[in-house]
């Protein structure tokens, strides 16, 4: 099986969490794009939903396949998210926003009564921390904060640069949201709420990565099939 296959292999799986009349989160990126692939086909066979995207990128693809959208303004309680995330360890604490998408995501996954992650087993770690940590900061100060994001990261036992996210074109790369990213090649976490709470704390940052306690449960794909994770909580 590909990789691609796997992801595919997945969001079917947690397609069958549907059901019609549900409010539904679409996140972001290559697993969830299969998701809402496959919502599209049953979107046209009749299926009644209604879905807020956690991205731009999201809402084309929607859009695209007639999936009816709507916001967290006019809906501002979800029944159910599917997104996928670029690391889970066993706990379900989350990396995600390799695809800049964090913000949006985060937002839409707390506003979702349940959150199924879906990804390929090349996903899950031990512990987090060897994809570098997105966080989304605003531009003005970007100097000033750069210094004080190193600090909490330090202050919560870690190490490793942080570097400006850029697009292809060499700019930095502008989220969704009009902010930039800073990721953190921090290698290892040892306490992920510690260096989350940090990361809240500082003037500037917007939104972090890491996505603690929000998953109800994984599904992952591996060589033998399809392993579905429990929240411990
Ligand atoms: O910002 C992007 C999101 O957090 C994605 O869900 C995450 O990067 C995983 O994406 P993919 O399924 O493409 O690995």
């Amino acid at each position: 099986m590909t990789q691609d296959e796997a992801k595919r292999a997945v969001a079917a799986v947690a397609i069958e969490a549907v059901r019609p009349g549900m409010r539904l989160g679409l996140g972001t990126g290559s697993t969830a794009k299969h998701f809402v692939d496959l919502l599209g086909e049953l979107v046209r066979d009749g299926l009644q939903v209604i879905c807020v995207p956690t991205s731009e990128a999201t809402r084309a693809q929607a859009q695209s396949l007639n999936i009816p959208l709507t916001t967290l303004d006019e809906t501002p309680e979800l029944d159910l998210t599917v997104d996928g995330a670029d690391e889970l360890d066993a706990h379900l604490n989350l990396i995600k926003g390799g695809g800049a998408a964090l913000l949006r995501e985060k937002i839409v996954a707390a506003a979702s009564a349940r959150m199924i992650v879906i990804a390929d087993a090349s996903k899950k770690v031990e512990t987090l921390g060897r994809f570098p940590l997105p966080i989304e900061v605003i531009q003005f100060g970007l100097g000033a904060t750069k210094i004080a994001v190193a600090k909490a990261i330090e202050a919560a036992g870690c190490t490793g640069p942080t570097r400006l996210r850029l697009a292809a074109d060499g700019h930095p790369l502008v989220t969704d949201s009009g902010h930039v990213i800073l990721d953190a090649a921090l290698e290892r976490i040892p306490d992920a709420r510690a260096l989350a709470d940090n990361l809240a704390a500082v003037p500037g940052v917007v939104e972090h990565g890491l996505f603690i306690g929000l998953a109800s449960e994984a599904l992952i794909a591996g060589p033998t099939g399809v392993e579905r994770l429990a929240s411990p909580a």
